[in-house]
């Protein structure tokens, strides 16, 4: 600790610039990307500060022109992991024991290098690597980005002013250590800021960290470690390994000194490291704390009084923007009868408006899906949709993958509202929708609970409050965010903590102190002025 109880700034969430034609910002970005586009960049591991090269690479390509190469990367082997956990363990060693204020500084420092001179850059290596639209990659790579770090640092500080009672003659301290060993930060392709955010939350409370990026966001990895390195994020507190999932996490999950898995991503992938946790729990020195935001099957549900206009812009914005890769974005979505006509035609007149294409263009509102994986899974479901009988598309439904992995918005419409594609997450441009009877809106919120595995997030549309109160109650545990006549996507840090319970994960809300909280071990320090001299009681017997 410093000399002085120091106050931080206050944290304000970063601006979203609009990258009007003409606009400096537009120009910067658009300059960023062609430089990056027509270059070629090798991306080493990152180990105790070290740029690490294996030799053992691959190659880098935009999912909207899987045949143009922007670089590769290195792959990890064993020792390479084995290595980022020693390093980091050594790391632990100082950074543990670093002031608060000299971490803040640090992060504090990231947050204006992406707001100021990395912005460009690293907006253009996500419209590269993840191939978001400027205005996607604006919200999350810049944005958000930057609210996680400036607000993290207001949460650690509200964290450690969270002090105990004491009296005139002990005094009670907590000091928030971090977690002893070292933390594991395993994360998504589809938000730079959750890829920067997991692991600089915990480096942040003081944990040094073993990070494994998405294999389709290395691009975007890479200027996050540029931007950690300059802001002074010291050697080893922040190590990153690409590669084998699967052998990189053996390796972190049998080490003894593992603490902490910060996990987003896939349920099933969660749920198979929780039980590998699980099996290792004797070995372990310490219980490892386990954070895991997954999975989605996230609904709106539109009630007769609701406006249709409303309704279908919360369904072409939650539903299509970045393609539907959000675990937030809506997939199923629940009509009453009377509204339908109306928001049918919206929503049609919506899609067939939406221009789809590379992210160069910035008139485009749809781009590629994330690899061919994806591509041929989305594929799978449309082409069933066009086969079954109580399916029907009525809008898109095309697939191409000849240059890039592109999926037209597609729109099926059910009359079986357990059909597949009301379950199953499928993390691409396709909304299921079932059409219900108006008087059924009771039983269709029953519905909407018992549908879906998951409970991440969901959206309810009315102008009338009865209605509302009764969705907000039905669903209770149905979403961990809860939206009244909006989309159920974009929450902001510090003004909506994002995360989901049942199989949506842990629920630790990223972007909050509680998330925070997980990642230190409280030390109770109790101090006695006037250490006592006698064991008897005033009055015994
Ligand atoms: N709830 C949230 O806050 C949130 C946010 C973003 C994404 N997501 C979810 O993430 C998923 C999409 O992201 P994705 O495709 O990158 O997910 P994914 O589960 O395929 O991958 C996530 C991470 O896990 C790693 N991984 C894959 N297999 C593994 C294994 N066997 N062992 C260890 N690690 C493994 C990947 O390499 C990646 O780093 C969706 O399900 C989405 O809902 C959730
Ligand atoms: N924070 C994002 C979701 C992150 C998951 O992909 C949202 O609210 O749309």
């Amino acid at each position: 600790m410093g000399k002085g109880i120091f106050n931080v700034p206050i944290a304000v969430n970063e601006p979203v610039k609009s990258y009007a034609p003409g606009s400096p910002e537009r120009d910067a970005v658009l300059k960023a990307y062609k430089t990056m586009i027509n270059s070629k960049v090798e991306v080493p591991l990152y180990i105790n500060g070290e740029d690490i090269k294996t030799g053992n690479t691959r190659t880098m390509s935009p999912p909207h022109d899987h045949q143009h190469v922007v670089g590769e990367y290195h792959l990890a082997e064993q020792k390479h992991v084995e290595d980022a956990i020693s390093t980091a363990l050594e790391a632990r060693k100082t950074w543990s024991q670093m002031p608060w204020e000299q971490r803040a500084g640090i992060f504090l420092k990231a947050a204006e290098l992406i707001a100021g001179p990395y912005r460009a850059k690293i907006n253009a290596a996500t419209m590269i690597a993840q191939s978001k639209t400027i205005h996607q990659a604006e919200i999350d790579a810049a944005c958000e980005f930057i609210d996680f770090l400036r607000f993290n640092v207001q949460f650690m500080t509200d964290i450690y002013m969270e002090q105990p009672e004491s009296t005139s003659d002990a005094w009670n301290r907590v000091e928030y250590r971090p977690l002893e060993g070292f933390t594991y930060a395993v994360t998504p392709f589809n938000f730079t800021a959750i890829a920067g955010n997991l692991p600089a939350c915990m480096a942040l409370m003081g944990n040094a960290v073993v990070w494994k990026p998405s294999d389709s966001q290395v691009y975007s990895a890479k200027v996050i470690m540029d931007v950690f390195k300059e802001a002074g994020v010291p050697e080893g507190v922040i190590n990153v390994v690409f590669g084998d999932p699967v052998m990189i996490t053996n390796t972190v999950l049998s080490n003894p000194d593992f603490s902490g898995l910060h996990f987003t991503g896939s349920t099933f992938i969660f749920k198979e490291l929780w039980k590998q946790i699980g099996e290792n729990i004797h070995n372990y020195k310490t219980y490892p704390r386990i954070v895991g935001e997954t999975g989605g099957k996230d609904f709106i549900i539109a009630h007769k009084s609701a406006n249709a206009k409303q309704v279908a812009t919360a369904i072409s914005r939650g539903a299509f923007e970045f393609q539907g890769q959000k675990c937030s974005a809506a997939s199923r979505a629940y009509i009453p009868k009377s509204l339908w006509n109306d928001v049918k035609q919206y929503l049609l007149d919506d899609i067939k408006s939406f221009k789809m294409g590379s992210p160069e263009d910035m008139s485009n509102f749809i781009t590629a899906v994330i690899h061919e994986g994806s591509f041929d899974k989305l594929a799978k479901y449309i082409d069933q949709a066009k086969a079954d009988s109580d399916a029907e598309i009525i809008a898109g439904g095309g697939c191409d993958k000849s240059k890039g992995y592109f999926i037209e918005p597609t729109v099926v419409v059910t009359t079986d509202p357990k059909y597949t594609t009301m379950c199953t997450e499928l993390f691409g441009p396709v909304i299921t929708i079932y059409i219900y009877e108006d008087d059924a809106y009771s039983a269709t919120l029953k519905l909407v609970d018992e549908t879906s595995e998951y409970a991440l997030t969901g959206a309810v549309l009315s102008t009338c409050r009865y209605a509302i109160d009764e969705a907000t109650k039905a669903l209770q545990n149905s979403a961990g965010n809860f939206y009244i006549n909006d989309k159920p996507t974009g929450a902001v840090v510090g003004q909506q903590p994002f995360g989901g319970a049942r199989a949506s994960g842990t629920n630790d809300k990223a972007g909050s102190a509680q998330n925070l909280l997980r990642w230190v071990s409280p030390r109770l320090i109790k101090e006695t002025f006037v250490t006592p001299t006698d064991y008897r009681y005033p009055f015994l017997g």
